[in-house]
């Protein structure tokens, strides 16, 4: 083991500084109680001296009782003020908090052009807003801002700025790559300087403007950091800080420092959903290592090898970090995605199985007419399960015929739908707020009486594409539908060159998926019956 690593995540504070992320201090509460459970050593909760919903967060967080340390940040003192002057230190102090972080400047250019004071007067900054905190007893962390930037261009200047905050008596000497401009070789080599002439905890502070802030992360830490600063999904100021959910496991997994215990890492990717739905902040599918697609498999010869030993095409186990192996099928597909498919829904499927190959061609064939099955699993199910006999027709469609009307200034949509249900014919009519809405309900209406269960279900997410655009209205559209029934959500696809068809098609397959349940049991109870097996 290489020795041990405190994690700091400020997913709260400079997570906030990120174009699009917003947190209510319910959220706070929200995310700092899953950060906890995380395992992180710090929890930075944001600004006191900023806003009066910071404020409210550190008076609502003490009553969690976290095992992480909170801390409040801040900056200096202001030039030429006493720091009992200031108003943003004494924000953070009245907040109760154990700890604090302040930003202090460490690059003389800076200090000139933002600040506009004297390379002394910052020092002394520097070292008056420490020993005031260090006078309540608080744990201090000095993030030194511009760091990197500010060593290159004077580095006795960037040294004196490090020795004046631990003269004052912080705690931990972080080293910030502000500006994220700095590479992986920089970084080894002054951080490793800074240990040469320092004999203090350092920490490092990275920014992802070269995409490079795990990678800076990692050769700080070689080079002797032990307090890694970061964020939840890499979130913060312009292209965000360094992303927690990466380097925690490289750390951990590829380089032996240990961060958090194993269990508590098997919690990485539903931390990271967690704060990106709170964050209402879209997760890129590729997302190293938490991603959905980070451990999917589409290519043939990718999922033919990865039945045989998963390692050939995983350079972890996904449980390892709690995301899981998924098989994608389309058209890229061979043999083995259908079979590795076909095997988690307990289908008996073979390289030797008759059906194996016609269902890929089916599959190739679909995709070409504009199917897209990588994302619509319930419509694949229910296509693997056609092709081995496991599905009985839930109703027949007779005739449907649609409604739109504008009237009085308002748009009106109504459905009338002909099923055949077990030999009988329903009839119904519903109105809706668009015609796929109308159809919909008149589905429904009709199906309700023989399968009650889909009253429980419904459409969350409607999403049309124009497959050939070039093709103008004679284009294809494909239509996907996410449907709920709360427990479980499932996606479906319907393809046509008319809306309302594609729709149809995608709305039919939802309710057929959420009634195979009842199906799967009903074929079950026949098996059983057939092995002569007692149902109970
Ligand atoms: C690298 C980082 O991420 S640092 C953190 C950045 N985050 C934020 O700024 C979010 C929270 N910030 C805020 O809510 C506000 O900016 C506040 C409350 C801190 C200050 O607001 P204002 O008083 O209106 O000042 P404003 O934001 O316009 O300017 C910043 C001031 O802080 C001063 N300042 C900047 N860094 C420091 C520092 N390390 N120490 C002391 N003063 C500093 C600037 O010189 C400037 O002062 P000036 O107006 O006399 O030139
Ligand atoms: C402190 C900080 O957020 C930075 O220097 O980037």
């Amino acid at each position: 083991m290489a020795g041990g690593i405190y994690v700091f995540d400020t997913t709260l504070r400079d997570g906030t500084q990120g174009e699009g992320i917003s947190l209510s201090a319910d959220d706070k509460i929200k995310i700092a109680r899953k950060l906890d459970k995380l395992g992180v050593h710090y929890i930075e909760g944001g600004n006191p001296g900023s806003n009066n919903k910071d404020i409210e967060f550190f008076k609502r967080v003490k009553e969690l009782k976290l095992n992480a340390k909170l801390t409040a940040f801040g900056s200096t003192r202001r030039k030429n003020i006493a720091v009992e002057q200031d108003g943003n230190l004494q924000r953070i102090v009245e907040s109760g908090v154990p700890a604090a972080t302040l930003v202090g400047k460490a690059w003389d250019f800076h200090v000139h052009t933002a600040l506009q004071t004297t390379l002394e007067e910052n020092l002394s900054m520097i070292y008056d807003s420490f020993a005031y905190l260090k006078q309540y007893g608080m744990e201090a962390i000095y993030d030194a801002e511009h760091f990197f930037d500010g060593f290159k261009n004077n580095p006795d200047y960037a040294l004196a700025a490090l020795r004046k905050a631990h003269e004052a008596g912080a705690d931990w000497l972080v080293l910030c790559d502000t500006n994220g401009g700095t590479l992986p070789n920089e970084i080894r080599d002054i951080v490793a300087r800074v240990r040469n002439e320092l004999n203090a905890p350092i920490g490092i502070h990275t920014h992802n403007d070269c995409e490079l802030a795990v990678a800076n992360t990692l050769a700080a830490v070689q080079a002797g950091a032990t307090q890694i600063q970061g964020t939840i999904n890499g979130y913060g100021e312009r292209c965000g800080n360094a992303n927690l959910c990466s380097i925690i496991p490289n750390l951990q997994l590829k380089m032996q420092y240990h961060c958090i215990a194993d269990e508590q890492m098997q919690q990485l990717t539903s931390v990271a959903r967690y704060v990106s739905e709170i964050a209402n902040a879209h997760m890129p599918v590729g997302q190293p290592f938490v991603g959905s697609a980070a451990f999917a498999h589409k290519g043939g010869i990718h999922v033919s090898a990865v039945m045989k030993d998963s390692k050939t095409y995983e350079h972890i186990a996904p449980e390892l970090v709690g995301n899981k192996q998924r098989v994608l099928v389309s058209e890229l597909a061979g043999q083995s995605n259908i079979i590795s498919k076909a095997q988690e829904m307990g289908l008996d499927v073979n390289a030797n199985n008759e059906h194996t190959k016609s269902i890929i061609d089916k599959i190739k064939d679909l995709e070409h007419q504009g199917y897209q099955f990588e994302g619509a699993d319930a419509s694949l199910e229910l296509l693997l399960r056609e092709a081995f006999g496991q599905t009985k027709e839930i109703f027949r469609l007779e005739s449907f015929k649609m409604l739109v009307e504008k009237s009085a200034g308002q748009m009106m949509s109504e459905a009338i739908v002909k099923v055949n249900v077990d030999g009988q014919t329903v009839y119904t009519a519903a109105e809706g707020n668009g015609p796929v809405n109308a159809l919909d309900n008149a589905l429904r209406k009709a199906l309700v009486q023989f399968y009650p269960d889909i009253m429980g279900v419904v459409l969350s997410d409607y999403k049309v594409r124009v497959i050939d655009e070039k093709d103008a209205t004679a284009a294809k559209v494909r239509v996907m539908i996410e449907s709920t029934d709360f427990d479980n959500t499932w996606s479906t696809v319907g393809v046509s060159d008319n809306i309302i068809e594609a729709s149809w098609e995608a709305l039919v397959d939802s309710i057929r998926y959420a009634l195979l349940g009842s199906e799967k049991q009903e074929s079950e109870q026949a098996t059983r019956g057939q092995l002569g097996l007692v149902n109970h």
